[in-house]
């Protein structure tokens, strides 16, 4: 869905240089709504502006994208707060749809929280999603994850409840149990971060559709699958998650392969060739690429100025 936003300058300014409210109100009646929200993964300006293009009624930050993309390193734990943070504010000023950050275990402790979550309201974000491992998280994909008690995560909620400076600001709760401790021991913790105040639950890598099943059936509150190709969970088309009794879905790094896929393919034909030619129905021209960004509306801006 599109969200309705109350963007006073959106027809003077090109995006970038206006501010978005209404977001938070947007991703909420999205929640609430019987549509399945599908939120593609970005990990920078180009990647966010493509998922808005698209049409999208969300994007999700992704954390281990965003590593990738800015350290060169995989999700092991290295992004720091204010890393996560910049690149966050230039998306949020960049598109106007909902922003649902991967903001890993928030940090440190309450007060960390607490910061972690307005600094990220402050930047425009609509949605918090921290998880209940310790520090240094690692992708929900891979092996080697440790937990924080129940009790520290619920902490970590409070926390952002208490903290968030909008009450519409969504936190998603997502526990990384599954895969050390079972399904059950997920869904409990699942469970007491709805009752702490969560406002969405996001259990990490079920194994298969029977247990995507049983977590859709256990919970009263919005539930997120994260689909990742090539991952422990089965990917399920978003009708299917529906009927499970999912809300929505992420898919936080199926434009990190592609972009990395066929850019390497691109870049081997460059090779052999010796010109792009035979990939130019895969690529935007100059024109279109720039028209991606507005440049229009930029030049037209700094007419009226001059
Ligand atoms: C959701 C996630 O935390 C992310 O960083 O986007 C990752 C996704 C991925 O590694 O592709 C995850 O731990 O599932």
């Amino acid at each position: 869905m599109s969200p309705s936003l109350t963007d006073p300058h959106a027809q003077t300014y090109p995006a970038g240089l206006t501010i978005k409210t209404g977001r938070n109100q947007a991703l909420r009646a999205a929640l609430a709504s019987d549509q399945f929200l599908i939120a593609p993964g970005a990990f920078d300006c180009l990647s966010a502006r493509l998922v808005e293009k698209a049409g999208f009624g969300a994007v999700y930050l992704t954390g281990s994208g965003m590593s990738m993309s800015a350290l060169g390193a995989p999700d092991v734990g290295l992004m720091t707060f204010t890393e996560v943070l910049d690149r966050a504010k230039r998306i949020a000023d960049l598109v106007g749809i909902p922003i649902v950050v991967d903001a890993d275990t928030g940090y440190g402790g309450p007060l960390n929280v607490v910061r972690t979550v307005r600094e990220f309201e402050k930047a425009g974000v609509s949605a918090i999603q921290l998880e209940d491992q310790a520090w240094p998280k690692k992708c929900g994909h891979e092996a080697g994850r440790q937990l924080v008690s129940t009790q520290e995560m619920v902490g970590r909620i409070k926390a952002a409840a208490d903290g968030r400076l909008d009450p519409d600001l969504v936190i998603i709760a997502r526990t990384d149990a599954r895969s050390d401790h079972g399904l059950q021991a997920a869904i409990e913790r699942g469970q007491q971060y709805a009752e702490a105040g969560a406002d969405v639950i996001f259990v990490e890598s079920p194994q298969s559709r029977e247990e995507l099943a049983t977590v859709g059936q256990s919970f009263k509150v919005p539930l997120l699958a994260n689909m990742v190709e090539g991952g422990r969970t089965p990917i399920l088309p978003a009708d299917e998650l529906s009927r499970l009794g999912f809300s929505m879905a992420i898919y936080p790094n199926a434009l990190t392969r592609l972009f990395a896929k066929a850019g390497l393919q691109m870049l081997a034909q460059l090779a052999q060739d010796g010109t792009t030619d035979a990939c130019k129905a895969q690529m935007f021209n100059h024109r279109e690429l720039w028209s991606l960004f507005e440049y229009e509306k930029w030049i037209q801006t700094e007419e009226r100025l001059r």
